[in-house]
């Protein structure tokens, strides 16, 4: 059992991922767990301040060292020993799947959306073991990113995937290759057929096809990934068919 607590000031944004879908199913079958706390709670005051103005001007407001430690604090103690706190921010090292399963190895999850312009650095520095940025661009809050964690994440749990849908384990995430096409009926779409290899039988024929595609596409839109992955000798004769047939 996998066990996220999520801090953030918008709890409503975080149930979704706790009612619907394969992140859904894995609650269900208590595989994940996932909790929100809100810093409005523990706040002493009576307008339940959260944030305030920044040091050195400008602006946007800087959520404070308290309550959100306080937060942090109470929600890391429901957590089982050993949990990591993660920060999501634009500044945090970027998702991968190499990363999502090295987070996966954690016992708990403590996940801290940040929201204004960010936490005072002194919290992060006092709380946090890791920030995490989901990609190069800016969002409202970490409630998205959040988000994101818990689903990569919960995926990866034994049971989380029914058979039929664990087949897309076996594209992207583990070879570190991009997926192959995917077709279903009808088998002519405007003029435009199945691969007949996939109508047939043969499924060494298909399974070097697939193989073959996933190699191809990685090679045409992703070749960063292909500089960072070991080829087997079928895989680098394949890559060279594909990219024989591309220049015609
Ligand atoms: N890429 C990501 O993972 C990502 C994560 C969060 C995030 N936003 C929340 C946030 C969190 C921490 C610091 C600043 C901010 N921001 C607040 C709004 O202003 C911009 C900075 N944005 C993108």
């Amino acid at each position: 059992m996998l066990r996220f607590a999520v801090i953030t000031l918008f709890p409503e944004l975080i149930r979704p991922v706790t009612e619907s879908g394969v992140t859904g199913r894995a609650v269900d079958r208590d595989l994940i767990s996932v909790e929100t706390w809100n810093p409005r709670d523990f706040a002493r005051d009576r307008h339940r301040t959260v944030d305030d103005r920044a040091y050195g001007g400008g602006p946007g407001m800087v959520m404070q060292v308290e309550p959100l430690g306080e937060t942090i604090r109470q929600a890391r103690s429901q957590l089982p020993a050993g949990s990591k706190t993660i920060y999501l921010s634009p500044q945090g090292r970027l998702l991968d799947q190499a990363l999502v399963e090295e987070l996966a190895a954690a016992p708990g999850l403590l996940l801290v959306a940040g929201r204004y312009e960010g936490v005072d650095e002194r919290l992060l520095e006092q709380e946090v073991d890791l920030e995490v940025s989901i990609g190069d661009y800016v969002l409202s809050g970490g409630e998205l990113p959040a988000m994101v964690v818990i689903d990569a994440l919960a995926r990866l749990q034994p049971g989380a995937l029914g058979h039929a849908e664990s087949a897309s384990q076996d594209s992207f995430s583990a070879e570190g290759l991009l997926d192959h096409p995917h077709f279903t009926r009808p088998e002519t779409v405007e003029g435009r057929a199945v691969p007949p290899v996939l109508l047939g039988g043969d499924h060494e024929a298909i399974r070097q096809w697939r193989l073959k595609q996933a190699l191809g596409r990685t090679w045409q839109r992703r070749p960063d990934l292909l500089a960072r992955r070991e080829l087997s000798e079928e895989e680098r004769r394949l890559l060279d068919e594909f990219i024989a047939e591309q220049s015609g």
